[in-house]
């Protein structure tokens, strides 16, 4: 009877990593839980909490929890150093007693699954004595980039403090773009800040190395092998990787968005012309790109008659032109959250203007919707270089001068083909065909856990 009780382990812990482009896939993979007959809880910082728990779609059905963030109430940290810093020094032991409390004494808890940039949750896990998952929401070229840096230490590409030393090429694996040293994740900011991430992908590197599962975020076929496999590239001693996405396209909800969303973008686009629309949003986690570029653009796309829906928060607004808000209320709408998904599904927008961020790159794909680019930091160079030369989905922007907006635009509205490669594309990563691969990955996934987690229970039972 005891193990009988045992083995109805079925609460998974989820732990993202409090930014709107990590918790909302994990959202998804949540959902895909559910229906499997899994009890999923998402734990976050309690700053992130109260933001989620109102917009947590399906309502009351994804358990949230929160843990203190010792952060004083209402002082939100937009710094990648704050945030650290809170994960590091004041998650870990509330996160402990958390686990253990939902835990039980009969090993409630079937599994963690942790966003690979919450690392300290890993070792939580393992304190608790509960199977851990690592989940990378990004592209799996991108995970391979971080598990390199070994490689190329020891090959002298770059310092042991992350510092390049020569310009590249990278090489990752055959048929793929080819990326320089400048494309590095960690090299933004300062020389210290620099370190310090580096510091921070080192730390999250050798935790992550003995996961047995890694979940990505990714479409099977964005690598070389479809189904879960040993990252090719790097020793034995790395995990399964399960690739289980585009998430977004899996599991649709909607996304438990950390703001208020502007309904009303929507009401403004019924009334554009089809595919006239530049939507514009550099998502939610970059730094402001300066008051220079904002007021380039701005005024690139007024003397253009160019009709725009451009989400710009409170701290980018100061580069807007004095009185241009008021110039433009025909032109262009301006709001500080969207709703990008619906957004991006209406026809009124023809294209967009992104950062290319992993989740609203594949969001854009999903609405069949080409890229102008401007990839701004972290792993965005990388998913920047496979949408504009491996998918073709995409043009680089190389400024905000009106010429280069011009030129952006024209090259991507000119290109006939571009429409096509979008819906083979479309096909290839979203069709029937490749969610039933993902759900496939996931499913073995789940057969892996629930074969461990039984010997795991049997193993504790007298
Ligand atoms: O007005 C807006 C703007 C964005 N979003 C949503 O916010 C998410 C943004 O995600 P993403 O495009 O991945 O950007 P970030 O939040 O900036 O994501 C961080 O995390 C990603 C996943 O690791 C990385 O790929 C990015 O480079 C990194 O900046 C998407 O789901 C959007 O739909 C809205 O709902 N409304």
């Amino acid at each position: 009877m005891g193990n009988m009780k045992l083995l109805k382990s079925s609460k998974i812990i989820l732990v993202p990593y409090p930014a709107q482009g990590h918790v909302n896939p994990m959202a998804k993979l949540a959902l895909a839980l559910l229906s499997r007959g899994f009890d999923p809880v998402v734990i976050t910082l309690e700053y992130i909490h109260h933001r989620i728990i109102s917009n947590m779609d399906p309502k009351g059905k994804i358990m949230c929890m929160a843990v203190p963030d010792g952060l004083e109430k209402d002082n939100v940290p937009s710094d990648f150093f704050a945030i650290e810093k809170a994960m590091e020094n004041h998650m870990p032991n509330h996160l402990e007693s958390l686990v253990r409390q939902i835990d039980g004494e009969d090993g409630a808890v079937a599994c963690m699954i942790v966003d690979l940039l919450a690392s300290s949750a890993i070792e939580v896990a393992r304190r608790c004595g509960v199977p851990v998952a690592g989940f990378w929401p990004a592209m799996l070229a991108t995970y391979q980039l971080i598990a390199g840096i070994p490689d190329m230490i020891r090959t002298g590409l770059i310092s042991d403090t992350g510092n390049p030393q020569r310009p590249g090429p990278i090489c990752l694996l055959p048929n793929q773009p080819e990326l320089c040293t400048g494309d590095l994740p960690w090299l933004i900011g300062t020389p210290a800040a620099r370190k310090s991430r580096f510091k921070f992908w080192t730390r999250t590197l050798s935790r992550s190395r003995n996961l047995q599962w890694l979940l990505v975020n990714s479409f099977p076929e964005e690598s070389l092998e479809d189904k879960p496999h040993k990252n090719p590239s790097i020793s034995k001693n790395e995990p399964f990787v399960f690739q289980v996405g585009p998430l977004s396209k899996l599991a649709t909800i909607k996304n438990p968005s950390f703001w208020q969303e502007d309904m009303s973008s929507l009401q403004w686009l019924d009334d554009q012309k089809p595919e006239s629309v530049v939507y514009i949003s550099f998502g939610s986690w970059v730094s402001p790109i300066g008051e220079a570029k904002v007021s380039s653009l701005a005024l690139a796309l007024e003397a253009m008659r160019q009709p725009f829906i451009w989400v710009l928060g409170p701290a980018w607004r100061e580069g807007l032109p004095e009185g241009y808000l008021e110039r433009v209320t025909k032109l262009g709408k301006v709001v500080s959250w969207a709703p990008q998904m619906e957004v991006l599904q209406h026809k009124a927008v023809g294209c967009y203007l992104t950062h290319c961020g992993w989740n609203s790159t594949m969001e854009a794909l999903q609405s069949k919707k080409r890229l102008l680019c401007y990839p701004v930091a972290g792993d965005q160079f990388v998913n920047c270089a496979y949408i504009v030369e491996k998918w073709k989905i995409g043009v680089k922007m190389n400024g905000f001068a009106q010429k280069d907006v011009e030129e952006g635009i024209s090259k991507l509205m000119n290109d006939n083909e571009m429409n096509m490669r979008l819906m083979k594309l479309y096909e290839r990563t979203m069709g029937e065909e490749a969610n039933l691969r993902a759900m496939a990955n996931l499913a073995t996934f789940f057969d892996d856990l629930s074969e461990l987690t039984n010997k795991y229970h049997l193993r504790l039972a007298p």
